[in-house]
């Protein structure tokens, strides 16, 4: 697995997770929630604002949604039309610039999503990555024109099968390979049930298929397991949604995580981030004392005197093990040999102690 750089954070092998504070339509269409809502992903730890760059009558159908049916869909709970929800969540065109300017002088990375051929242009002068959504993951002539733009591409795949990843993870890696492809299951409800379709195990075949891409997670459950289970196995980018108020009216506040969740969540993934290691079998830094005192030496339990040979029953085990103690294992190699000083009872023997053949 590769390491990619996005602004000034490296992104894979070896390295911190990064968090992806997906603020979306969050921000009600009022600039001064955006500004207010970098502020606060910031403070509870997320790496990268990110928004959607999208216009309405480029994403969806004015008609294409009528007569549906009550799919079991976040949509379905919406009051406005699917059109009007998107047109009223796009960013004016205007605002990049400004959310860049406060991403960067609140220290954090501005990202976002576009979603049609001008918005990846618009983007472009202040975006260091780019985002794709998985609902983007057929449409090739947009992912084909995002990765020439030569920066990191961050592809979600939900709501896809492993031919429709293929398909688009092979068009943006014959021209640029530094890629994140994420894990996720597209499904906006916040439902309890969803945990039994996030399969995190797909980052087990995503590392199996393509050993080289750095993997990610993009997840829309409340809660921590599934980010911990994607750090586990291997996960190096994680994104969630992201709101001062889980209360509010909008599409995308409900399944959000709020200043608090997310801090938690990013405490946490630490903790297991310095857990995980490095997968050396060794004695740790702070264990070399507790193996000291915990471990065993041969200690003898009658006098010997000098040139006297030692026998099984003159040595037992018991702690400490000093630097110039033996382990109990080595207790064959000491049978048989003679003493070459008078050693007392309940001192611990030396090789010194030995004479040698
Ligand atoms: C919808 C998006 O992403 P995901 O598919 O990861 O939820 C997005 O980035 O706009």
């Amino acid at each position: 697995m590769s390491v990619i750089k996005i602004g000034n954070r490296f992104v894979g092998e070896g390295k911190k997770p990064y968090f992806i504070a997906d603020l979306a339509a969050n921000h009600d269409g009022d600039l001064k929630r955006a500004f207010m809502l970098i502020e606060l992903a910031k403070k509870s730890g997320a790496d990268a604002a990110k928004f959607q760059n999208f216009k309405a009558p480029k994403i969806v159908s004015k008609k294409g949604f009528s007569n549906m049916g009550n799919m079991n869909s976040h949509q379905s709970s919406w009051d406005k039309s699917v059109y009007e929800v998107y047109k009223d969540a796009s960013i004016p065109e205007d605002w990049t610039c400004k959310l860049k300017q406060k991403c960067d002088e609140v220290g954090i990375e501005y990202m976002t999503s576009p979603y049609d051929f001008e918005s990846v242009d618009l983007v472009s002068p202040y975006v260091n990555a780019y985002k794709i959504g998985s609902g983007d993951i057929t449409w090739l002539e947009i992912i084909n024109y995002i990765a020439s733009k030569n920066k990191p591409v961050l592809l979600a795949t939900g709501a896809s099968d492993i031919e429709d990843v293929e398909r688009a993870v092979k068009t943006i890696y014959h021209k640029n390979k530094n890629l994140v492809l994420m894990q996720c299951n597209t499904n906006y409800t916040a439902s309890a049930e969803n945990f039994k379709y996030i399969n995190l195990n797909v980052l087990k075949t995503y590392k199996e298929l393509f050993p080289n891409i750095i993997l990610g997670l993009s997840d829309h459950t409340l809660g921590h397991a599934t980010v911990l289970g994607a750090i586990a196995l291997g996960a190096k980018v994680i994104e969630k949604h992201f709101t001062d108020d889980n209360g509010r009216i909008g599409p995308d506040h409900k399944f959000s995580m709020n200043p608090v969740s997310w801090r938690e969540m990013v405490d946490r993934s630490m903790e297991l981030y310095y857990a995980l290691g490095d997968g050396n079998k060794k004695i740790e830094d702070n264990e070399k004392e507790t193996s000291i005192i915990q471990r065993r030496a041969l200690f003898l339990t009658r006098d010997i005197a000098k040139g006297s040979i030692i026998y099984k029953e003159d040595l037992f085990p018991v702690r400490p093990i000093k630097e110039d103690g033996i382990p109990p294992y080595k207790i064959d190699e000491i049978v048989g040999k003679k003493v070459n000083r008078d050693l007392k009872k309940d001192d611990y023997i030396k090789w010194g102690d030995l004479v040698n053949d």
